[in-house]
């Protein structure tokens, strides 16, 4: 069970009300997988350069809702929406909308390392390559840039032709999340980072999410309370489907405005 006090370690963290650009507007969106709706009238503004975590319980549609965002639910043919979901102001669902181009914009990382059977180099220069860059000195440049942008550089770089697979699970974390920078995308979607990582590599990759936010814009689900109240800005806490509340995260965990939200961070239930 999580535990009852949630207190923010940094508390130079407190929240300031700067007015920062909206990246995804989220505006009442359902969704349903064949009858069962798993999102209801979900409302979010996620800003840029913000980390944004959602919490909330087993099954409260978390995933769904990031899965939504790259739109790759609709790889799950049953899957039915309605809403609008605007990125940089513009309709993801839209038919003109190419879920190429979108996801070239959005990057995105999940709960298990999932590396290519490749070597750390190829797995990097990747994305790149099918995105059409073919000079080999540029695709050297973004395999460094990013590799150290992930902050695992100095662990790879006498090894890069080697196989990714060779990496510890938290070295492969930090190389899914290099593999996601080398197309430069403008947000990272994350799926559980770290639930299956030991707590050194966790705390590698939070500390990375931290350096990275200042680039990113980053959309993180978690269903450690505790992480979300170290990393975050905002949090969302969603609840069979629905958005409950969704504030700055020191205000959420501190002094949250519905029981239900009071109730699940105090460990009551979930
Ligand atoms: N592919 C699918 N087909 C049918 N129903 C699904 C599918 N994926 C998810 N669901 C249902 O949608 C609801 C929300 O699931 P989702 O995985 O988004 O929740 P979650 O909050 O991420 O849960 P967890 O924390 O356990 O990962 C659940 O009732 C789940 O059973």
């Amino acid at each position: 069970m999580e535990s009852v006090n949630i207190k923010r370690e940094n508390t130079q963290k407190k929240h300031v009300e700067v007015k920062k650009n909206v990246v995804y507007k989220t505006d009442n969106l359902n969704l349903w997988y064949g009858k069962d709706q798993a999102l209801k009238n979900i409302d979010l503004d996620i800003y840029e350069n913000d980390v944004t975590a959602i919490i909330g319980p087993s099954g409260c549609g978390k995933s769904t809702y990031i899965k939504t965002l790259n739109r790759m639910v609709e790889l799950i043919p049953i899957v039915r929406t309605s809403g609008k979901i605007l990125y940089r102001e513009r309709n993801i669902f839209d038919k003109s909308y190419g879920v190429e181009e979108l996801r070239t914009q959005v990057g995105m990382v999940f709960q298990k390392p999932n590396p290519f059977p490749k070597s750390i180099y190829d797995n990097v220069a990747y994305g790149p390559k099918i995105h059409g860059i073919k000079d080999k000195k540029l695709i050297d440049e973004i395999v460094e840039k990013s590799l150290r942008g992930a902050a695992i550089w100095d662990e790879v770089k006498d090894r890069l032709k080697e196989n990714a697979y060779g990496l510890s699970g938290g070295q492969q974390q930090r190389l899914c999340i290099a593999r996601c920078l080398a197309i430069e995308p403008d947000v990272i979607l994350m799926d559980e980072p770290t639930s299956a990582l030991d707590p050194i590599s966790t705390l590698k990759v939070e500390e990375l999410i931290q350096e990275l936010k200042q680039n990113y814009s980053i959309i993180i689900v978690t269903h450690n309370m505790q992480q979300a109240a170290r990393i975050s800005d905002r949090t969302a806490f969603f609840l069979s489907g629905e958005v409950v509340e969704y504030t700055d995260t020191d205000t959420l965990f501190s002094n949250p405005s519905d029981k239900r939200t009071e109730d699940y961070i105090t460990g009551r239930f979930g």
